[in-house]
């Protein structure tokens, strides 16, 4: 079932469409990622889909409510943690989880929350004293603490340090295990490639691609690295032939191709068949990072 449903949503800013036709859908227990470029659009289509937007053009839903008509309800279904917020300055760590806990009917137990964020040792400090990263993590929980069914989270981990950005990874998988649904914003390959079931790549307001982080990969050009030092010279016609063949290099006597697992199957038997050793042979897979520039700059 699908918790939050995207059509041919756009908007525009003085003339500029920003968000150009998005549609996604969200199916519900899964984390589904938004990953793009500065600019592309990504919060301009989760703010519309929290409602703190509104749409020029098209349809969202959440859960079947509409997140400017039915805003109310939608608030109690729906956690936020905004890339950008504030809290009044004085208020502390626990007034702020206590307060926020107010506004929902079963909200969770604010305390195993901030345990697990880290913040225990923080309950009494005042908003305006937190370090960023503590900010960060308490937009957290507080994103969390209404028990929604359904979590936005806008660049969960930026500015946490390593062992924050793993631990917060830990507790989202857990949010999840929980059966809540999260859509997330991210800068972060390898937070998308651990996270998420399936991203959208959004690139210039449209959706430039939409699958799992594997299938991404996947249909990046060159999937699959091969490079090696030849005992002999190799023939680059053979070379240029070599089935799904993305890019060939040769540079100090060293050959870099990439393609697919039929390319790197191909080198194997053209190296046997003329006899050829392949010394310092290195096979990688391409990441995440290579499949998101492959798709963003191919949109260009
Ligand atoms: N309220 C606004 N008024 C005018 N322009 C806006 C407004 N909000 C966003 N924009 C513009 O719309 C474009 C998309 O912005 P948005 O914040 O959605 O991108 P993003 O993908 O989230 O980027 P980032 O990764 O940098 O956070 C940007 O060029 C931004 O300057």
């Amino acid at each position: 079932m699908s918790v939050i449903e995207v059509s041919e949503l756009r908007k525009s800013y003085g003339g500029r469409a920003v968000v150009d036709g998005v549609s996604f859908a969200v199916e519900e227990g899964e984390i589904f990622g938004i990953l793009g470029p500065n600019g592309a659009g990504k919060t301009t289509t989760v703010e519309c889909v929290e409602g703190l937007r509104v749409p020029d053009a098209g349809r969202v839903r959440v859960t079947g409510l509409d997140p400017i008509a039915d805003h109310e309800q939608v608030t109690r279904v729906l956690g936020a943690q905004l890339q950008q917020s504030e809290l009044q300055a004085k208020l502390t760590v626990r007034e702020a989880l206590e307060l926020y806990a107010t506004f929902y009917p079963r909200p969770a137990d604010w305390r195993p929350l901030a345990e697990r964020l880290g913040l225990t040792e923080k309950l009494t400090t005042r908003f305006a004293k937190l370090s960023g990263g503590q900010k960060q993590r308490l937009f957290i929980a507080l994103a969390l603490v209404g028990n929604p069914r359904i979590v936005v989270l806008d660049e969960l981990t930026t500015g946490l340090d390593p062992r924050a950005r793993r631990d917060t990874w830990q507790l989202i998988e857990d949010v999840r295990a929980g059966g809540v649904t999260v859509l997330l914003v991210t800068h972060f390959m390898e937070e998308a490639q651990r996270l998420c079931d399936r991203i959208a790549v959004i690139d210039r307001g449209r959706i430039a691609a939409l699958d799992t982080p594997e299938g991404l990969i996947r249909r990046s050009a060159g999937a699959t690295v091969v490079s090696f030092l030849p005992s002999a010279p190799l023939d680059e016609r053979e070379l240029d032939a070599l089935p799904e063949l993305a890019s060939l290099a040769a540079k100090d006597g060293r050959i870099t191709l990439s393609g697919t697992d039929a390319t790197v199957n191909a080198v194997i038997t053209l190296l046997a068949r003329h006899h050829i050793t392949a010394h310092q042979l290195r096979v990688t897979d391409a990441t995440l990072d290579d499949a998101f520039l492959d798709l963003t700059e191919a949109t260009a």
